[in-house]
């Protein structure tokens, strides 16, 4: 008997009613994510091996720190000019010493004796003996009477106000001293913290390996270019999750279209070498919605079998039959119940997969300009945007809409029963810089 046949039974000889038909199995909203959470903790835990690994500066952005950033040196390394003027010793006038000026990335000038100056770049190095620097800007020069007798000395410097001892020197070890603390582990390497740890001494950085995640987009009706036509029609999701998933912190191993082949999909889930796997489509109980049984006949043990929130209800976690941890995330082909499923569960399972490597969606909390109509039993999560200090929620937040998505700055937690205007949410981020305060408001309501 082939696997089709046995335990991919065709569904409408199954007797037993979908997880969709089955409210009672699914998992409250907040559960769902804890839940999530915690499978991915145990498969970073058991995990352990595959440890930190270090990355040349330039590969190390959008990557996460696997221990704290300390500096290699003192910042600045040694006492530096801050502008560009005189270095001085004493009190003035300073007679200027003859020698040219004192530049950055030059050797060491010969020490200042008391009464003495020596011209000075930005970021020289300040020659011992230096009491302060004097900007070009407040000093002027004479010549001095030995000068103008065509003897050595040269001119004399004046400072035109008061000088300060050590103005204008940045001493070493300002910034920090070697081996401080100057970010902690898990922090997210963005562009300034490139520039930090390049000054810091940093060639290479110790990041933490990012998950390996493979998307199965499933659906035979999918086509991926064009317009829609015969009841054909483009595949919004696989052009979408492959980039979301990057930038909560994955590495996307690929994103293959599978159709609605059971076959095929067994073959698929069985053979990846990913830690998650993310299917699209296929959670309910359509004719060819294959999922539920690939997993039986894989040995996967369902860990969330459908959540109680809108869009989004079908959603599923698995742990996949094997000794190393691997999971998969079935997200529903609706295009919003599909990011709701990505939010719900793929973040912070993906979150605990990199090893605690900052909270996951750290969700602010803020009032609601409208009212929001609830779900009796469910949690919603509805586009919104943020105008000022209230978030307004958006009309295209239909299940299978990405109209609202596209101008939101987040998702509004919205508790069973629904909000009240002014009620503080949970917003959910999105890992992008949104447009805040940009987008129209206006629209249909759609369902
Ligand atoms: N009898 C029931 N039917 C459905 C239920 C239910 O509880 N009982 N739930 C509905 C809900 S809610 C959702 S969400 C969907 C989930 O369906 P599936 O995960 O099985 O997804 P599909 O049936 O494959 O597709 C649903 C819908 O989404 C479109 N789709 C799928 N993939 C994509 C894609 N990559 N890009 C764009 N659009 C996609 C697909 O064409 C369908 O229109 O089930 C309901 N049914
Ligand atoms: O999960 Mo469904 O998206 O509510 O239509």
């Amino acid at each position: 008997m082939s696997l089709k046949e046995s335990a991919l039974v065709a569904p409408d000889t199954a007797a037993v009613p979908s997880p969709a038909e089955e409210p009672h199995r699914a998992t409250p909203w907040p559960a769902a994510r804890t839940t999530a959470t915690e499978a991915g903790a145990a498969a970073h835990a058991a995990k352990g091996g595959r440890g930190p690994l270090d990355v040349p500066l330039g590969a190390a952005l959008g990557r996460n720190l696997a221990g704290p950033l300390l500096a290699l040196t003192d910042l600045p390394s040694f006492d530096t000019s801050a502008m560009d003027g005189w270095a001085v010793a004493g009190t003035g006038p300073w007679t200027v010493r003859e020698e040219g000026a004192v530049l950055a990335g030059h050797a060491p000038a010969a020490a200042l004796a008391d009464g003495e100056a020596v011209r000075i770049a930005t970021g020289a190095r300040v020659p011992a003996g230096t009491t302060a620097v004097i900007r070009t800007e407040h000093s002027r020069t004479e010549p001095s009477r030995a000068e103008r007798d065509g003897v050595a000395p040269g001119p004399l410097l004046h400072a035109l106000r008061e000088v300060l001892t050590r103005q204008d020197i940045r001493p070493r070890g300002q910034e920090c001293r070697v081996g401080d603390q100057l970010l902690p582990a898990g922090s997210p390497v963005t562009p300034a913290v490139l520039g930090l740890a390049a000054a810091a001494g940093y060639d290479a950085l110790p990041v933490l390996p990012r998950p390996r995640v493979e998307i199965l987009v499933l659906g035979d009706e999918l086509l991926t270019a064009g317009l829609p036509h015969e009841g054909l029609i483009r595949d919004a999701l696989g052009p979408m999750l492959g980039p979301w998933l990057e930038a909560l912190g994955a590495e996307v191993l690929a994103t293959r279209r599978i159709g609605d082949d059971a076959e095929e999909l067994h073959a698929a889930v069985t053979g990846s070498a990913a830690d998650l796997l993310i299917t699209t489509g296929g959670t309910a109980a359509g004719p060819v919605d294959h999922l539920h049984r690939v997993l039986d006949a894989a040995g996967a043990t369902l860990l969330v079998d459908g959540v109680k929130v809108r869009p989004g209800h079908p959603m599923l976690l698995a742990r996949l039959a094997g000794e190393e941890p691997r999971h998969l995330v079935g997200l529903p082909g609706n295009p919003l119940a599909a990011v709701s499923g990505l939010l719900t569960l793929a973040e912070p399972l993906l979150a605990a997969l990199t090893g605690g490597a900052g909270e996951p969606n750290r969700a602010p909390v803020v009032p609601v300009q409208d009212e929001i109509q609830g779900h009796p039993h469910d949690t919603r999560l509805v586009p919104v945007v943020r105008r000022a200090d209230r978030a307004v929620p958006l009309h295209y937040n239909g299940p299978a809409m990405l109209r609202g998505i596209a101008t939101a700055d987040g998702l509004a937690v919205v508790p069973p029963g629904g909000a009240r205007p002014g009620q503080a949410l949970e917003i959910l981020g999105l890992p992008w810089p949104t447009a805040a305060g940009e987008a129209p408001v206006e629209g249909v309501c759609f369902t």
